[in-house]
């Protein structure tokens, strides 16, 4: 990819917004609506913005209010909840922990991942199954936990009805990915970053290019934008910029093998240009890990064969924490 940091920029109106309220319609033919609505953005950029979620707009400033003051807490207090103290993966993700681009300096972010909580006889646990555990949760914020608890537990129902709405998309059973919505893996991830340095590497972005490992991603942006999604069509990076009251919605890899990338996950990266602190909010919706996501057969031709071999959803995501944490 040759683009620069600073592409020629192409706007927000380029993604559409779909009002999904209709998805949580009784009426059938109100929730295939949207669905046709998201087939159109699926099989076109596989980015989009969704309004009228349900997700109470006070509970959202909570969750941002809260993560920006445990990223704020000196950093020996972020270190007591270190990630790398979590055999699941839970907790604080210091600044340069990752490294979404190959061949890039790591990002130019913090972060904090919450997951649902896997007590010791959980039997995910107990079998070692990748990233099943127990949270870590700082002690200096009382209010951190529930917060995030109450935050994540409406992501989960949001994002099985959106992945009924993606069923309907692709003009399958409303209860297709049932199985993968089921004992569901899914994270809340907080990021906090800082503003690129004017003489910087041009090479190391907030979060270099890449496309989301898992289901869907519904991705909450503070006030400040930065977020870039490659278009094939043209060739440059389209400008994600937030829209209040909304969701970026974009498709991770599990789709594009299910699709045979009639829908693709998109390349997109992140570069704060702003001069500010950036702060969003993604949940990452995995799936079940011991789910296999194979080629769905209404998604291919006769005669087209599979581009990807079946895979469980933990050994993708085993696959893809290998390939960009040290
Ligand atoms: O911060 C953002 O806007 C996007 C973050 C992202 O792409 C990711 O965490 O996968
Ligand atoms: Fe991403």
């Amino acid at each position: 990819m040759t683009a620069t940091l600073e592409a020629a920029r192409v706007s927000t109106a380029a993604l559409p917004v779909i009002d999904i309220s209709d998805l949580f319609s009784a009426n059938f033919a109100d929730r295939k609506a949207v669905g046709a609505e998201l087939r159109a953005a699926c099989l076109d950029k596989g980015f989009f913005y969704i309004t009228n979620h349900g997700v109470p707009e006070d509970l959202i400033a909570d969750v941002f209010a809260e993560a920006a003051t445990f990223f704020a807490l000196p950093a020996e207090q972020k270190a007591e909840v270190d990630k790398a103290k979590s055999k699941a993966n839970r907790g604080y993700e210091p600044l340069q922990g990752q490294t979404l681009e190959p061949g890039t300096p790591p990002d130019l972010k913090e972060g904090y991942y919450i997951g649902p909580e896997h007590g010791p006889d959980d039997p995910r646990v107990v079998a070692g199954m990748f990233n099943h555990g127990p949270n870590q949760w700082p002690s200096q914020r009382p209010r951190f936990r529930p917060v995030m608890e109450a935050y994540r537990d409406i992501m989960f129902d949001l994002s099985a009805t959106m992945m009924r709405g993606m069923a309907l998309s692709l003009d399958l059973p409303e209860n297709f990915f049932d199985g993968y919505t089921s004992d569901v893996m899914a994270t809340v991830r907080l990021l906090h970053y800082p503003p690129q340095p004017a003489h910087g590497n041009p090479a190391q972005k907030g979060a270099g290019a890449h496309t989301d490992f898992g289901g869907l991603t519904l991705l909450r942006q503070g006030d400040i934008g930065g977020l870039q999604v490659w278009d094939q069509g043209s060739g440059s990076w389209i400008h994600a910029d937030p829209l209040p009251g909304t969701y970026v919605v974009n498709l991770g890899d599990m789709i594009s093998r299910w699709t045979n990338d009639r829908y693709r996950s998109t390349l997109h990266r992140v570069v704060n240009m702003s001069g500010k602190e950036r702060y969003s909010i993604p949940f990452f919706y995995t799936g079940n890990y011991a789910y296999t996501v194979e080629c769905i057969p209404t998604c291919l031709a006769p005669g087209e064969q599979p581009k990807y071999p079946p895979v469980t959803v933990e050994q993708h995501m085993r696959n893809m924490y290998q390939r960009t944490y040290k």
